[in-house]
């Protein structure tokens, strides 16, 4: 990170972390092993996939956030991209800024991300899972134009780029697994929102996390709800990850448990669910002595998608709470705001909230 700590980075006080908030066993833990016995069908109706939807069903509700393990991925394709992160974000300043981020492009590597206008202790790298991403042009209503967005990819290290796709694609396996899992729970067929992901324009993201000379006033990243589907992330053996806790507002750390990965429910599954399932809020605090690396997946459906309510689910006890809008939209006015005026508001999906 080529940046001294200072006033930039400091949080309001309400915002700032609590010494000694502990590990806690909060996040469920699901086991996704019959997925792989007795795979899902449409109408699947076996006792362990019955059982693996109701758990699921109570995680989302209740939590919004869930780890799951025996998931299938290879734990070696997760290994090949942490150890590309760790030799990249240890490349000098100069050298990564070769592939830094710019207004035309927001892939790639940047360390001046702010979250609700204070800056985050971290930096990043960024790339869609398809190696190019159409979206709209801007975030500007009426916005007609539409871009081409391609990774791009740092000469160092030099398998950088086989060890993001190969776990990128992996990633997408399982996260239309879990798609399927989801729709189950909403009593939808299995595979009706798995069209929505034709052209999508998914992304990770690799974080760094340094340590930082004053984590009581810094956050890694500052307290925010994910805007997809729901997001993968994998997480390192340093805990960070705060999640704010539905049932009385505290923030409890999720506890790292090795080879899992940590699913949480994001703003477009709010909406679709009709406000069943809300998006959490979560943050990532910091260690003075200790660096800390995760990779989050962002399950992102095509930018033409339009957000509303899935038809089924709304009835007339049940109408729709939000009025429709476009996913592009909505995705690409958060990607530009760090480059508009910082005391702009970005969109949030309580703007298209109905007042029924
Ligand atoms: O680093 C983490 O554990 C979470 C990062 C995160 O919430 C994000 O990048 O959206
Ligand atoms: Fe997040």
């Amino acid at each position: 990170m080529g940046s001294e700590f200072g006033p930039a980075f400091i949080q309001k006080p309400d915002h700032r972390p609590k010494p000694n908030i502990s590990d806690v066993e909060s996040i469920p833990i699901i086991d996704l092993s019959p997925l792989f016995t007795a795979p899902i069908t449409a109408g699947d109706n076996t006792l362990p996939i019955r059982t693996l939807v109701a758990e699921i069903e109570a995680a989302c509700r209740e939590v919004g956030f869930f780890q799951v393990i025996n998931h299938g991925v290879p734990i070696e394709l997760l290994e090949r991209v942490q150890s590309a992160a760790r030799e990249f974000f240890a490349l000098p300043t100069e050298e990564k800024r070769r592939v830094r981020r710019n207004e035309e492009n927001f892939l790639g590597y940047y360390d001046m991300e702010n979250t609700k206008n204070v800056r985050d202790w971290k930096e990043v790298f960024d790339f869609c899972v398809n190696d190019v991403m159409t979206v709209p042009a801007s975030g500007e209503i009426g916005e007609t134009r539409i871009q081409e967005i391609w990774n791009r990819w740092p000469e160092y290290p030099e398998n950088m780029r086989d060890a993001c796709m190969n776990y990128s694609k992996a990633i997408e396996d399982l996260s239309f697994k879990l798609l399927e899992l989801v729709a189950m729970t909403l009593n939808l067929p299995a595979k009706r929102l798995n069209g929505y992901f034709k052209d999508s324009i998914s992304r990770i993201r690799l974080n760094h996390y340094p340590p930082c000379p004053s984590p009581d006033l810094a956050l890694g990243v500052g307290p925010h709800k994910d805007q997809g589907a729901f997001t993968v992330l994998a997480q390192d053996n340093v805990s960070g990850l705060d999640v704010k806790r539905k049932s009385d507002g505290q923030w409890v750390r999720v506890k790292p448990v090795p080879d899992s990965y940590i699913i949480n429910i994001g703003d477009l599954i709010q909406v679709w669910s009709n406000d069943k399932y809300e998006s959490t809020e979560h943050r990532v605090s910091l260690n003075s002595d200790k660096e800390r690396f995760s990779i989050p997946f962002f399950f992102y459906p095509a930018h033409y998608t339009i957000m509303k309510p899935i038809g089924e689910l709304v009835t007339e006890d049940n109408p729709a709470k939000y009025n429709e809008f476009s996913w592009g939209r909505f995705f690409r006015s958060r990607r530009s705001s760090n480059f508009q005026k910082m005391r702009v508001e970005n969109l949030q999906i309580y703007h298209f909230r109905k007042n029924n």
